[in-house]
């Protein structure tokens, strides 16, 4: 780099004549060196790059600096060089430096400030508001099951939910995880039809996932595909526009940021190692918390993202794929992309979505999905809570008292009560329903029920954040003033009531201060007779509906009975809170 009066820069070219081919940077070198004739045309060089600033071998000198406008206009930015004090003008990034000058170039020159967000994230965008389905781009839909994902059915169905017509899309289907088949063949069953095509490539054909994801690129391209969508079982997309918004974005590679959730886990890498690994660039947390939105020129972007086919036409298997000394096959696939110099950008201007957890994830348990409470809070609350429970908490809702000081909502969902149900059966070992019982501390039981313990399903910790989180809202509903603690509890369990097990529950008082009771099927289909009844208040409740949870004082106006079962079981959880 340099610059000078035409003249001097004439006579430094013209000192001597040199190849096309030859070293230039040598050639500048050696005019510099020739004092008499750096001395003639008066030759400096600007060796605390006051003007000039090469990146490369120096990343780690240069900051980022924003700087107020005296005008009152927004804000703006400068690169800083910390080793000389410097504010250069002009920046260089060649080589593998060059991810550090995008990084550079979502900022400078004025590409975003904190009043506007990214000032050209407009340019260059399309619309397709108001086109006709067989007018839009022709999108190929990828999706990649390479890991056993927590709620993987809903993240299909937001996938097919994305508001984008099926006749203008194609499906292609990767799955490498056996648990997953029924849940992927339910998939395809249920919407494939809706698709232009339908590939499904499942674990028995055992395709690695490098070669599933190469194979999709050719499978796009054999379809004349306008759009390649490549999503990942553990994307959440719960945007419905996100594909519109991707497209309309028109980038040759953009995703959506997805995170997990108050994780500082995502989809993208704000900057690289010098080796081609993960490094934290210093607005990456920002960008992660939605702090800074915009549209960010990124080394690094996996899980979900848009291809535009023209660069799929402009370079086949050999050059752009998912195979590249042993690295994970989205490294592969970025690091050829930073080579070819196509830029990836990953876009929070909007909200798109998440990144499912699946580190606890453990499919040899029963409904494994009922122990991600704490990984996947959304998901589990979607799928396992009641689609009623927020009404129960407005302000002037009344809840239901079917008898004194009993207190009756919805809480739980159908799914929760067939899972804990499943759970507990696939256990299996009922108690005897004798008084003997080595589980609890002293080892009797003097009103025995046929029951499992949440420890031993290794359901407890989950139990109590479903009390915490959940029930106890509930109880401050009935209870004015009580249970501004959290819910201590040790005798969770379900119970199994049969005509010829244990039919019923002799009268008695629980060792709480309240007890929770949630029904777990459905009376008269699932078995007739049973039910609660409050002696002191010669009250029953028996109608109850699988999901709904009573709540009432434990002991002393609370004495009850759970009454006889004469057909089929009867399934409830019950939990004795704060003995
Ligand atoms: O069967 C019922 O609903 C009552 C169960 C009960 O009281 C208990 O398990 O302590
Ligand atoms: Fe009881």
């Amino acid at each position: 780099m340099y610059m000078g009066y035409i003249p001097e820069v004439l006579k430094l070219l013209e000192r001597e004549p040199i190849e096309d081919t030859a070293d230039d940077q040598l050639y500048f070198t050696m005019a510099y060196l020739d004092e008499d004739f750096r001395n003639e045309i008066e030759m400096k060089l600007d060796h605390k790059s006051e003007i000039f600033q090469n990146i490369y071998g120096v990343e780690m000198d240069l900051d980022l600096y924003s700087e107020e406008d005296k005008a009152g206009g927004p804000e703006r930015y400068y690169v800083k060089n910390r080793s000389t004090g410097t504010k250069p003008a002009v920046l260089h990034g060649n080589g593998p430096s060059k991810h550090v000058l995008n990084y550079f170039g979502n900022y400078i020159p004025n590409m975003w400030n904190i009043d506007e967000g990214c000032t050209k994230c407009k340019s260059r965008q399309i619309r397709l508001k108001n086109k006709a389905p067989y007018e839009l781009p022709l999108v190929f839909l990828a999706i990649f099951i390479e890991l056993n994902t927590p709620f993987l059915e809903e993240q299909l169905e937001k996938i097919h939910a994305l508001d984008y017509p099926k006749e203008m899309m194609h499906l292609f289907i990767h799955n490498n995880m056996k648990y997953h088949s029924g849940h992927v063949k339910n998939f395809t069953e249920k919407y494939g039809a809706e698709y232009l095509s339908v590939k499904h490539i499942t674990p028995e054909d055992g395709t690695a996932e490098w070669r599933a994801r190469d194979l999709s690129l050719d499978q796009c391209m054999a379809k004349n595909c306008d759009i390649y969508f490549s999503v990942d079982s553990i994307a959440a997309i719960t945007n419905k526009q996100t594909l519109r918004l991707l497209i309309e974005q028109n980038r040759t590679v953009v995703g959506p940021m997805l995170a997990r959730n108050g994780k500082a886990w995502s989809n993208f890498w704000g900057a690289l190692t010098k080796d081609g690994f993960y490094a934290r660039s210093s607005d990456y947390l920002d960008i992660v918390n939605n702090d800074k939105r915009g549209l960010w020129n990124v080394p690094y972007i996996a899980n979900c993202y848009m291809v535009n086919a023209t660069l799929l036409k402009k370079y086949d298997r050999t050059v752009l794929n998912f195979n590249k000394a042993n690295l994970d096959p989205d490294m592969a696939f970025c690091s050829t992309l930073r080579e070819l110099d196509v830029y990836m950008y990953v876009s929070n201007r909007g909200d798109f979505g998440h990144l499912i957890n699946y580190d606890t994830y453990d499919i040899t348990r029963a409904e494994p999905d009922m122990y991600q409470i704490f990984d996947n809070e959304l998901e589990w609350e979607e799928r396992y809570i009641h689609k009623d429970y927020r009404s129960n908490l407005l302000p002037d809702h009344v809840p239901r008292q079917p008898c004194p000081d009993v207190f009756w909502f919805p809480i739980a969902s159908e799914k929760f009560a067939k899972a804990l149900i499943n759970m507990m059966e696939s256990y299996g070992r009922w108690s005897s329903g004798k008084n003997e019982d080595d589980r609890i501390e002293g080892g009797y039981e003097a009103v025995p029920t046929r029951d499992i313990h949440m420890t031993q399903v290794g359901f407890d910790p989950h139990w109590i954040q479903f009390l915490k989180q959940f029930v106890r809202p509930l109880v401050l509903k009935g209870f004015q003033g009580y249970s501004n603690h959290t819910p201590h509890s040790i005798m969770n369990f379900a119970v199994r009531y049969r005509p010829d097990e244990q039919p019923f529950l002799k009268p008695h008082h629980d060792t709480s201060t309240y007890t929770i009771n949630i029904a777990l099927n459905q009376v008269g289909v699932d078995y007739e007779g049973g039910g609660c009844r409050f002696i002191r208040y010669n009250c029953s409740v028996v109608d109850t509906k699988p999901g709904w949870i009573l709540i009432h004082p434990g002991k002393l106006t609370h004495y009850h009975e759970g009454l006889y079962v004469t057909k089929g079981t009867r399934y409830i959880m019950v939990s004795f809170v704060d003995p």
